[in-house]
């Protein structure tokens, strides 16, 4: 076992200040990154305010191009584009993309390039995604892709993309061979959450955005994890007030990290990763969108805390405490067809490998966890054997 690096710095009241009062409704938190930095705006039933919010934040917009979820497109994606319509001189384009994992294709990418190009898009227009991860990812693809890079908002209408994906400029596709191979770090000029979006959710798919949210828990933010403990049951009664609190503690653990590192290069922004390195090879090995994104880190989350026992990181009761929040959530805790001669391969191609080896995020206490290399293929093994 080789610790690579303590990824935790410790909480601060500097760097959990960044979120100020936007309105009597919206919280605004900062992702602090010099001249790419930009606000993250959060509320519940905020549509209203959007058009003042992009004059300020978003200059010189006379175009702009709407990318949303087909699925979404009358309930969430026309008010916003009534909103575009209505400040003075601006053109809207929109086109949708299909619902689910698959659309994060090359396929569709080349599909947003054409239209792009035939809805005269030029190096000031700006791109809006309006979705989930899926289409925040591929659009925010196409945005950084197109022209070497238009400008583009992020407006996320899941909980997953809410509480993670939007935020931090991780844009991209998937290949057959593995998850969000091609992409690139590409930021957003504001992401624009309305909560009020979270109620026409799917259940499996709501449910999905949790793990990621008990992810910051374990990684960072060991409060916010007792937090979780104690209001699971209002997340999943979608109550207004928790989810304010959920995505708001969340948004603000992703921006931290995200300011201490923007492009992954220090091992600090990898702590975003718990989970993901079994997560992504269940997903890929299962078929994209078999087992949902976020139900994947729930099972992988467990993966690697087994794995870090083994290890002797930490003790049992790390496991036992994440595994009664994660039920708690609704969440998957174990994957019955995780086969670990399909998924070791996969794990190789892992964007944390160094050096042809692979490396993990493992937990040390909640609220604390490494990076860690030079892992005996044999203990990942056993991980995985553990959650089938
Ligand atoms: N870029 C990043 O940093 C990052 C972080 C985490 C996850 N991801 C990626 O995000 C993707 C998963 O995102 P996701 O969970 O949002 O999935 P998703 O985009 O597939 O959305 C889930 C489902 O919800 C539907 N939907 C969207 N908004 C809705 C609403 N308000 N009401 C009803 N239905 C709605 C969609 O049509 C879809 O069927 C994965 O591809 C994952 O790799 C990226
Ligand atoms: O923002 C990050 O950094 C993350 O790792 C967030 C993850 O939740 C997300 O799933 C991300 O897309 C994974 O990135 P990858 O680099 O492993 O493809
Ligand atoms: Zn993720």
């Amino acid at each position: 076992m080789a610790p690579e690096s303590s990824a935790n710095t410790p909480s601060t009241t500097e760097n959990r200040g960044n979120i100020a009062a936007a309105s009597g409704r919206r919280a605004s938190i900062t992702v602090e990154l010099a001249e790419r930095s930009y606000p993250i705006e959060i509320g519940t039933g905020i549509t209203g305010e959007l058009a003042d919010v992009l004059r300020q934040e978003v200059g010189d917009l006379s175009h702009a191009l709407v990318i949303a979820d087909e699925s979404i497109q009358t309930h969430w994606a026309d008010p916003i584009i009534e909103c575009l319509s209505s400040i003075d001189n601006v053109r809207v384009n929109n086109t949708n993309v299909p619902s689910g994992e698959t659309t994060k294709s090359v396929e569709h990418l080349s599909r947003l390039w054409d239209w792009l190009l035939s809805s005269g898009a030029d190096r000031r227009s700006v791109l809006f995604a309006i979705g989930g991860g899926v289409v925040g990812d591929l659009a925010g693809f196409a945005a950084a892709s197109f022209t070497r890079g238009i400008r583009f908002v992020q407006i996320p209408t899941t909980l997953l993309a809410m509480v993670d994906s939007s935020v931090g400029g991780k844009t991209g596709i998937n290949l057959s061979g593995g998850k969000n191979m091609v992409g690139a770090f590409w930021q957003p000029e504001l992401v624009w959450i309305d909560t009020a979006c979270l109620q026409t959710m799917g259940e499996r798919d709501y449910l999905s955005g949790l793990a990621e949210v008990v992810k910051y828990g374990v990684i960072e933010d060991a409060e916010f994890f007792d937090w979780l403990c104690k209001n699971a049951a209002s997340l999943l009664a979608r109550d207004h007030a928790a989810l304010q609190h959920a995505v708001t503690r969340s948004c603000q653990s992703k921006a931290r990290v995200v300011r201490d590192d923007e492009r992954e290069t220090s091992g600090r922004r990898a702590i975003l990763n718990y989970g993901h390195t079994f997560a992504h090879a269940i997903e890929a090995t299962a078929g994209y969108g078999a087992i949902l994104h976020g139900e994947a880190v729930s099972i992988g989350m467990q993966m690697a805390a087994s794995l870090a026992i083994d290890m002797g990181l930490c003790d049992e009761s790390l496991l036992t405490r994440q595994t009664e929040l994660l039920t708690a959530c609704g969440l998957p805790v174990q994957f019955a067809d995780a086969d670990a001669d399909k998924m070791l391969p996969v794990m190789m191609r892992d964007k944390k490998v160094a050096h042809g080896k692979l490396r993990f995020i493992l937990p040390t206490d909640i609220g604390n966890v490494q990076l860690v290399g030079d892992v005996d293929p044999a203990q990942v093994r056993s991980a995985i054997q553990a959650h089938r």
